[in-house]
């Protein structure tokens, strides 16, 4: 046990923020939005900080991936950014990405949000095993389980130890849904629930664009 949360009304304010963020992702046409999408991950990352310390070297990671994408969308080709749609065939059609090439651009768009789609796949299955699991569960359990079903396969073996390490830093599930300061452990709950069908909305939508072009294994 360890994860210590260092401002309430930060994370109440950043998981608001995730939950309208995730909401306003898609549009009528099934696109999905980058700048709320993006603005979900900001809350995510700011309430991965109220976790404490030990988890800065992922939210730094992630931290970075946002930043690179924020800067396509507010730079000069912004109307290539303006969804996940538009940015996969501006970068097909330029050749910033290709799938048929076994070595690729590193600061892609494409590269970039596949990384944080991969981990938006742990996030759903997180989600979801607190949700559903019983007041006695761990959250460092869960989030151990989901990852290994998940993001672990696509990274090498120093950063699946030092994430599982940092896991067994989260505090019991009562602390954790309390962290997340949306009342008690039953209002966090219905908060999940609320909150999870809009993340697999979005990573639905993102698995088939990125399967359809074949993006799925970009180095
Ligand atoms: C709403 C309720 C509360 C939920 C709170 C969850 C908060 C989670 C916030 C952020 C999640 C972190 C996402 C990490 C993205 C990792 C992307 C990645 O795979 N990067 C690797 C590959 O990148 P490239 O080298 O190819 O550029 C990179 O090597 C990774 C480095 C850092 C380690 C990543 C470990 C990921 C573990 C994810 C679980 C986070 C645990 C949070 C505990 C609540």
């Amino acid at each position: 046990m360890g994860g210590k949360i260092t401002s309430e009304t930060a994370a109440r304010r950043c998981l608001r923020e995730v939950l309208g963020a995730f909401r306003g992702c898609v549009t009528e046409r099934r696109e999905v939005l980058l700048e709320p999408y993006l603005r979900g991950w900001r809350g995510l990352i700011r309430f991965l900080h109220s976790l404490g310390a030990v988890f800065s070297f992922i939210s730094r990671d992630a931290e970075a991936k946002v930043q690179l994408m924020e800067g396509y969308c507010r730079g000069e080709r912004r109307e290539r950014y303006v969804s996940l749609q538009a940015m996969v065939q501006y970068e097909l059609a330029s050749g910033v990405v290709d799938p048929h090439k076994r070595s690729g651009r590193a600061d892609s768009g494409c590269r970039t949000v596949l990384r944080l789609h991969r981990a938006l796949c742990w996030l759903q299955l997180f989600l979801e095993g607190l949700r559903t699991a019983g007041e006695d569960s761990r959250p460092s359990a869960i989030c151990t389980d989901s990852y290994n079903a998940s993001l672990a396969a696509f990274h090498p073996w120093v950063i699946r130890k030092a994430a599982t390490v940092a896991f067994c830093a989260l505090p019991p599930r009562g602390a954790f849904l309390e962290a997340m300061n949306v009342g008690s452990a039953e209002d966090a709950v219905a908060v999940l629930g609320e909150a999870l069908p809009y993340i697999r909305d979005v990573y639905g939508i993102t698995q088939e664009l990125f399967a359809e072009h074949r993006l799925l294994d970009l180095p």
